[in-house]
């Protein structure tokens, strides 16, 4: 089956909603970021992102229309978010008409609808979206990386998924090429179920090259710049074991997965506390994205990769059909096909040294 006309309006969606992104981020005032109630922060542009990518998927699939995504408009409808609400609603319209094919104004409440369409529970039938308006939120405020992802599920697989990423430089972040001359930034990934792996400018203007790793095993490990979101010691431990020998890359999002998938990496490690549960919209994009690399497209270069491989740390793939969780065994860990036995065997290994030091 083919899903050509989702995956073209998701990269429409996606594309539009890291444009509203981008413009909150190159001015961004202390009145735009507030803490939701498990502390974690929540900006305008994650509600505006949500709200604008909500209203353009249902306006083109109005029939059973199902969105699973992070944000909700619970702390917009307390007193004394009106104003908030306004600054959204103008960014969400903003952003609708800067595009030229919409002439609609959304009202606040059809802004506060919009963002509440996204708590379906998802499950094993039907089509689902899954969104994380910014992937990142972390590295929005801090300037760095964050993600735009959006996947589609169909009776629980991932079926398409597309990554826009306002901050990764064009060519390759890795090893000799980081200080690569051409700074030029925005990428939007996209991959289709058996479709291959694509990258091209999120602005649309230039051409891209892509650089391959040539050596997988040199190239870094990506981790989360957030240390709390992964135990890093963990992750350091399997590096020594595998013998890498290159620091970990850290970076905010699902930008790791894109970045991988195009082979800036070979690795990506994340081994999150006891406790934690992961959420699908932080991992149903990219993980299709990485497994769609064996076939990797760029506009002007073709590269033949070592399929991606993510799977939680007991070698399971990741079940999207749970609902709004993945329930997974201790971690997720992404590589290419080549590398997977041996991280696997790291990975274990390091798990069972850890739990006999504990
Ligand atoms: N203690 C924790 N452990 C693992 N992940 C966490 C976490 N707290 C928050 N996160 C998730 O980590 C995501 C960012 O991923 P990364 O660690 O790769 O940068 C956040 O997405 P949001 O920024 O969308 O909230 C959030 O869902
Ligand atoms: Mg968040
Ligand atoms: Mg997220
Ligand atoms: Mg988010």
């Amino acid at each position: 089956m083919s899903y050509d006309k989702e995956l073209a309006a998701a990269k429409k969606a996606a594309s539009l909603a890291a444009r509203l992104c981008q413009k909150v981020q190159k001015v961004l005032l202390q009145s735009d970021v507030q803490s939701k109630n498990n502390r974690s922060p929540v900006t305008v542009a994650d509600y505006g992102s949500q709200a604008l990518v909500s209203f353009l998927l249902q306006q083109e699939f109005p029939a059973g229309f199902s969105l699973i995504a992070e944000e909700d408009s619970k702390d917009l409808r307390k007193d004394g978010a009106q104003e908030i609400v306004e600054r959204i609603t103008k960014l969400v319209n903003d952003s609708l008409t800067s595009d030229g094919s919409y002439s609609v104004t959304l009202s606040t409440e059809d802004v506060l609808k919009a963002i509440d369409s996204g708590k379906s529970e998802g499950g094993s039938e039907g089509r689902h979206w899954v969104l994380d308006p910014i992937d990142g939120t972390k590295g929005f405020l801090r300037g760095d990386q964050y993600a735009v992802a959006l996947a589609l599920l169909d009776r629980g697989k991932v079926v398409l998924g597309v990554l826009a990423c306002p901050n990764l430089p064009l060519t390759c972040i890795s090893g000799a090429d980081r200080h690569s001359p051409n700074n030029e930034v925005g990428c939007l990934f996209f991959a289709e179920v058996g479709g291959g792996t694509y990258m091209q400018p999120l602005d649309g203007s230039s051409t891209v090259q892509v650089s391959a790793v040539e050596n997988p095993e040199e190239a870094s490990f990506f981790e989360s710049y957030e240390a709390a979101h992964s135990m890093h010691d963990l992750s350091s431990l399997i590096a020594q074991k595998l013998g890498v020998k290159a620091p970990p890359v850290r970076m905010d999002s699902q930008v790791k997965y894109g970045a991988l998938s195009r082979g800036d990496g070979a690795i990506y490690i994340r081994l999150p506390r006891k406790g934690y549960r992961e959420k699908i919209w932080d991992h149903a994009a990219g993980s299709i994205v990485v497994s769609g690399m064996d076939q990797f497209h760029s506009v002007c270069y073709f590269l033949s990769k070592a399929g991606g491989v993510v799977t939680d740390a007991a070698g399971n793939p990741l079940d999207f059909s749970r609902g709004r969780y993945l329930d997974l065994d201790t971690g997720i860990i992404v590589t290419n096909q080549k590398l997977m036995p041996s991280l696997f065997k790291a990975v274990r290994e390091s798990l069972e040294e850890k739990a006999l030091s504990l």
